[in-house]
């Protein structure tokens, strides 16, 4: 039932009231149903909270969460998962939490992301985001399937005023479901590089004769694009290019800072919801074809491709072998499937399983990360290849972003087909798996289809 607005004032106030009068903060948490609202809209509208705005939408389901300013943050440096896990499980102790609904990603929800590698060095260009960074919204729209529902998450000091922060709350909550989406920048792309792409290639045949060396198995390397604009871009507008164009995809965006860090990836990491956990294996490329006909033949053949299929194979025993030590009824399929894209087409094994007993999501992202499809095998080989060879930081590159409930539901993906916007600038990131039989020019060219989606986003030439 969708409730009336004295109703849920009522509850904010009888919350806001009843904290307890310790003297740490506390977490108060209420959330409403409500009528249909402009999503996008709401984070427009959110704009005094620039940098601490957050979009996701998940591929495969209805469900979008917008979160505009921070209730509380939580940033680790030193054994970041279990550091969060333990920061937000304090939170949760003390919080007052009025949600009838429970609905996955209703009530105190956190989200954000981690970076791909904290040992790579900082070069200055992710300053903007730690190695790990989640935070509960203060206003948290959700879309359900249907449904639609706001979640008011507060952190009250034991020197605050009730009825100061209720006066604030319920006038800035109105205003963001009042909100509706329009274009804010009319920007034109002033300059389109690639960073260092001859370098790129010869990283890839250092690789390979790394692998032909057995040092390595696979390797999974990355280069930069720089595009420049007229004037500052703005993430409302790249976002909804997105979903516009990306329909089999998450699409993500995170501020921090002046930055925000924004994409459209297939690559689920894991999903967990009442129990039930789903990853996702998905390595392997060709392009779409230009004619269905055309199209057809390149699917056909990528899923026969020798290749192919190894660089999809050491994805899958990996992310088997790590799901089986957390889950029961584990589910792998034999063979791949073709996953089409707008741009692309992949190799794809769906993973499933129960969940054991009090495993947590945030142990199983990093037990999974990085998995060979971003970072390769061995995974401390690869990395530390990554590490000494690639040019550049990732920052959160190709690393787990998502979100988490307090009910034990949440999902991370692996943040490829990405851009960080800062300002009046956009760097994109590409990457690809490298095994044996890898050509570097081959590999440059599938870079550069992987490009595709966040240039056109970005109205880039393609
Ligand atoms: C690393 C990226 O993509 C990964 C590499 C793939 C490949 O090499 O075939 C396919 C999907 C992703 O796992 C990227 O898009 O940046
Ligand atoms: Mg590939």
């Amino acid at each position: 039932m969708i409730e009336t607005t004295s109703f849920y004032h009522e509850k904010l106030y009888k919350a806001l009231s009843n904290r307890k009068h310790i003297d740490t903060p506390q977490l108060i948490s209420v959330t409403t149903r409500l009528d249909s609202v402009d999503s996008l809209g709401f984070f427009q509208a959110g704009k005094v909270y620039q940098g601490e705005r957050v979009y996701w939408t998940s591929a495969d389901t209805v469900f979008t969460l917008v979160g505009v300013g921070s209730a509380y943050t939580f940033e680790a440096e030193q054994n970041r998962f279990f550091s969060t896990r333990q920061m937000w499980n304090d939170v949760l102790e003390e919080a007052i939490i009025d949600n009838p609904y429970e609905v996955p990603g209703t009530g105190p929800v956190a989200l954000g992301g981690f970076s791909f590698d904290p040992l790579k060095e900082e070069n200055g260009t992710w300053s903007d985001f730690p190695n790990s960074k989640v935070l509960i919204p203060m206003y948290l729209l959700t879309e359900w399937g249907e449904e639609t529902y706001l979640t008011i998450n507060m952190m009250i000091h034991p020197n605050d005023n009730e009825d100061e922060l209720f006066n604030l709350v319920t006038e800035e909550y109105q205003k963001l479901l009042a909100g509706t989406f329009t274009y804010e920048d009319d920007v034109r792309v002033t300059n389109q590089e690639e960073v260092r792409p001859f370098e790129f290639k010869e990283i890839v045949s250092k690789a390979t004769d790394h692998i032909k060396s057995k040092r390595l198995g696979k390797v999974v390397l990355a280069r930069e694009m720089i595009l420049s604009f007229s004037d500052d871009r703005k993430a409302s507008s790249v976002i909804r290019q997105l979903k516009e164009e990306q329909t089999q995809s998450y699409i993500f965006a995170f501020e921090s800072g002046d930055s925000c860090f924004v994409g459209a990836t297939p690559e689920r990491l894991v999903k967990v919801e009442e129990n039930e956990l789903l990853s996702t294996c998905l390595a392997g490329t060709v392009p779409r074809g230009r004619t269905p006909k055309e199209d057809e033949a390149l699917g056909q053949a990528l899923i026969r491709d020798e290749k192919n299929l190894q660089e999809h194979d050491f994805v899958v025993q990996m992310i088997k072998k790590a799901v089986t030590g957390c889950c029961e009824n584990v589910h792998v399929p034999d063979s791949p499937v073709l996953y089409p894209l707008r741009n692309l087409q992949h190799l794809y094994t769906p993973v499933s399983g129960t969940l054991k007993e009090g495993v947590s999501l945030l142990e199983i992202v990093e037990k999974l990360h990085p998995t060979p499809a971003l970072g390769g095998y061995p995974r401390e080989d690869s990395l530390q290849f990554i590490r000494d060879y690639e040019p550049f930081h990732r920052g959160w590159y190709a690393s787990p972003v998502g979100w988490f409930d307090s009910y034990q539901n949440g999902e991370f993906a692996v943040a490829i087909r990405s851009a960080l916007l800062k300002k009046d600038q956009a760097i994109l990131f590409s990457g690809c798996g490298i095994v044996e039989d890898s050509d570097p020019d081959e590999e440059y060219k599938e870079t550069a289809v992987k490009f595709l989606p966040m240039i056109h986003a970005l109205g880039g030439r393609e």
